[in-house]
């Protein structure tokens, strides 16, 4: 039976990319610096001292993250015994957001530039807001800026709340952010505004307009919700998702998959908010899974959570309750069963703002017939989506390199 389980650690880079420079991100180290911190016993919330990884060790990430770096991340152990195969990728796509760094791993590098919109205040052009605004019977919005979502729920939320005015904010990803109540807006309300959003976005070349749903009285209990939404626009050109789903395959997407797709190659759709409520359905999903399937999970808590909001006692929290799980996947393995866990960008918590990071991402590939050992350096995220598409059999990528056979 030929299945792939794809474990997407939302922004877990090991180390700044070769182009990082262009980024301003020369240096970044998503693992590298969490692992500092705890290290140093920074990060003793919920937990204690060196960050503690044996699942993600003995698959490779360690010696991923010491080839991709030059370094050891403190506190790790690098002469662990290997069960897996290891590498750490390259990003070709020119942006260092999730659609690039998801479809690029499915076989997909982005080579296209995304619309931006640079301006950190009075970002977005008053006719693009114009017709979004007139189109949903709405007289004004507030925002209009580079922002980190929760903070922008502080200075503005109650504002919101009192004139109903949606909140549009992006930031250095090629994103339209909106924030409104889900109970004083609507959550099906914001959903539409969305989706007029999206169309009005059309000639900008924008990836995601993203729907960011809160509740709470004021700014001190905002908390946003589970039920986020990307519109996100469709790959330039079918993905191995697409690929597997035409030859008659699945493909299960777990969490927010679906969305960065914008469902295409998509057989099947299961949600979860948190990283509990992800595994718990993850693990499910491989239970029910057949031949020819891919179950497919964003774990995006990493990114949302704990990345953008430069928090590193909760990235390292997650990072090891993510690792205490690997076992139970790995006791429901089959002989032909793949393992494959990876990131689609970084987004190290110790940087400066709260944006991505350009780093490489780990490709850690686990399976009872996978040879153990160093896959070395990738040139693309697209090595994963070749590799996935050569043990389906199906017709080749345009892109990356196999690993697999
Ligand atoms: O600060 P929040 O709202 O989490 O937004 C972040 O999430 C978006 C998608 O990854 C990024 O573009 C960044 O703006
Ligand atoms: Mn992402
Ligand atoms: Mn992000």
């Amino acid at each position: 039976m030929k299945r792939v389980f794809i474990l997407m650690m939302d922004s877990f880079g090991i180390g700044a990319a070769g182009d990082a420079e262009q980024f301003g991100d020369v240096g970044a180290d998503t693992f590298g610096h969490i692992a500092k911190e705890c290290a140093d016993g920074n990060a003793e919330v919920g937990r204690s001292g060196a960050l503690q990884l044996p699942n993600l060790t003995s698959w490779g990430l360690v010696n991923a993250a010491h080839e991709s770096t030059g370094s050891v991340p403190a506190g790790m152990n690098v002469n662990a015994e290997i069960t897996g195969a290891y590498g750490h990728a390259a990003e070709l796509s020119s942006g260092k957001d999730t659609p690039s760094g998801h479809w690029e791993m499915a076989g997909v590098p982005v080579l296209f530039e995304w619309g931006y919109f640079h301006d950190k205040q009075n970002s977005f052009p008053k006719e693009l807001t114009d017709k979004i605004l007139a189109r949903a019977g709405i007289e004004g919005f507030l925002g209009n800026c580079h922002a980190s979502g929760t903070a922008i729920l502080e200075q503005l939320g109650e504002k919101h709340m009192q004139t109903g005015w949606p909140i549009f904010y992006t930031s250095a990803d090629s994103v339209f952010q909106i924030a409104c109540h889900e109970e004083t807006f609507g959550l099906e309300r914001l959903y539409e505004l969305c989706k007029i959003a999206r169309e009005e976005l059309e000639p900008y070349t924008i990836g995601r307009v993203i729907a960011r749903p809160f509740v709470g009285a004021g700014a001190a209990d905002f908390a946003r919700t589970g039920n986020r939404a990307d519109y996100a626009i469709e790959p330039p050109a079918p993905t191995v998702l697409d690929k597997l789903k035409d030859a008659g395959g699945q493909v299960v997407s777990v969490g927010k998959i679906a969305d960065i797709y914008a469902n295409c190659g998509i057989t099947k759709k299961v949600k979860g908010t948190g990283l509990e409520a992800l595994w718990d359905r993850t693990l499910e999903q491989v239970d029910e899974a057949g031949d020819n399937t891919i179950v497919f999970t964003n774990f995006v808590d990493f990114d949302s959570s704990f990345g953008h909001r430069r928090d590193v006692n909760g990235y390292a929290n997650a990072l090891e309750y993510f690792d205490k799980r690997l076992p139970e996947l790995m006791e429901k393995l089959g002989d032909d069963d793949v393992v494959i866990v990876t990131a689609d960008h970084g987004c190290d918590p110790t940087w400066t703002g709260t944006d991505h990071t350009r780093e490489y991402v780990p490709v850690l590939v686990y399976g009872k017939n996978v040879k153990p050992g160093s896959l070395g350096k990738r040139e693309s995220f697209a090595d994963i989506g070749q590799s996935i598409a050569s043990y389906f059999g199906l017709e080749a990528m345009d892109y990356g390199k196999s690993f697999l056979n």
